[in-house]
């Protein structure tokens, strides 16, 4: 398995079957700015606002134009889905057969743009869920502030500090979790000023 993040703003995702999985995948595309269309005949899904829904049982149709698909219907459904995302070039994720499909969803910890995927290569979704868990207590809220004020104070760090090994010793110091306590008993703002500071 190869891990990558993909940019799938405003990508066309396509989930089939909005049960309880579908909507698992729904929530993480939406988080990950994706344009996320669920086909499934059932009238009475409860989908957010910028779902698109399509109410029919699916058509390989539906797969057009398709970044990523979601094969979270029956077994016999996701089949086909897998088959024809396959024969058109679309990856897919089947949730009844993790193995047939061509990737898989890690449990992920979300702070701004950092973030934290675990997976366990199917041995264990419910273990992933909870080393998720635990990860979510460490890295916390202050944590994605700290990266945040990082992102900031790099962009400074390239355009004003040109000779390369102040740089790596700058952005290296400031990678420091001595930081992270900083920033938790000051805030973002001071921390940002006292790093700006040292160039
Ligand atoms: C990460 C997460 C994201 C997501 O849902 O997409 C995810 N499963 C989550 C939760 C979860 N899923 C299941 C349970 C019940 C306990 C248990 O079975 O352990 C729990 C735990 C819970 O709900 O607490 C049941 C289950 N899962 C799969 C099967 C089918 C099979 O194994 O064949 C079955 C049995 C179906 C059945 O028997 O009916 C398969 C997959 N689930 C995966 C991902 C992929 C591998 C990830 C990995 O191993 O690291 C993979 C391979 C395919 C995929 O990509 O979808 C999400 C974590 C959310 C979080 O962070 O809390
Ligand atoms: N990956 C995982 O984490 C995981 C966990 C549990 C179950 N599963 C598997 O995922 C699948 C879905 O599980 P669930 O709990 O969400 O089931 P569910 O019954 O809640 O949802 C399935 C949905 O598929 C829809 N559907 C049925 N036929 C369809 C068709 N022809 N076209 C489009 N949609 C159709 C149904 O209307 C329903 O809304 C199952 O195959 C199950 O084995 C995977």
């Amino acid at each position: 398995m190869f891990p990558v993040l993909l940019d799938l703003t405003d990508r066309r995702t396509v989930v089939i079957g909005g049960g309880a999985v579908g909507a698992r995948k729904v929530s993480a595309l939406l988080a990950a700015g994706a344009a996320v269309c669920v086909v499934d005949p059932r009238s009475a899904l409860s989908l957010p606002p910028d779902v698109v829904h399509i109410g029919e049982a699916y058509r390989a149709e539906h797969l057009e134009g398709a970044a990523l698909a979601f094969a979270c219907a029956t077994p016999e459904v996701n089949a086909r889905v897998v088959a024809d995302a396959k024969k058109r070039g679309v990856w897919v994720n089947a949730a009844s057969s993790p193995h047939e499909g061509d990737f898989t969803l890690p449990a992920v910890v979300r702070r701004g743009e950092f973030a934290l995927a675990v997976s366990t290569g199917g041995a264990s979704p419910a273990l992933a869920r909870r080393v998720r868990e635990r990860l979510e207590a460490e890295y916390d809220a202050a944590f994605g502030e700290w990266v945040r004020v990082l992102a900031e104070v790099r962009v400074e760090v390239l355009a004003r500090v040109l000779d390369e090994d102040r740089r790596r010793e700058l952005l290296d110091g400031f990678a420091d979790w001595s930081w992270l306590e900083r920033l938790r008993t000051e805030g973002a703002g001071p921390v940002r000023e006292a790093m700006l500071a040292r160039l």
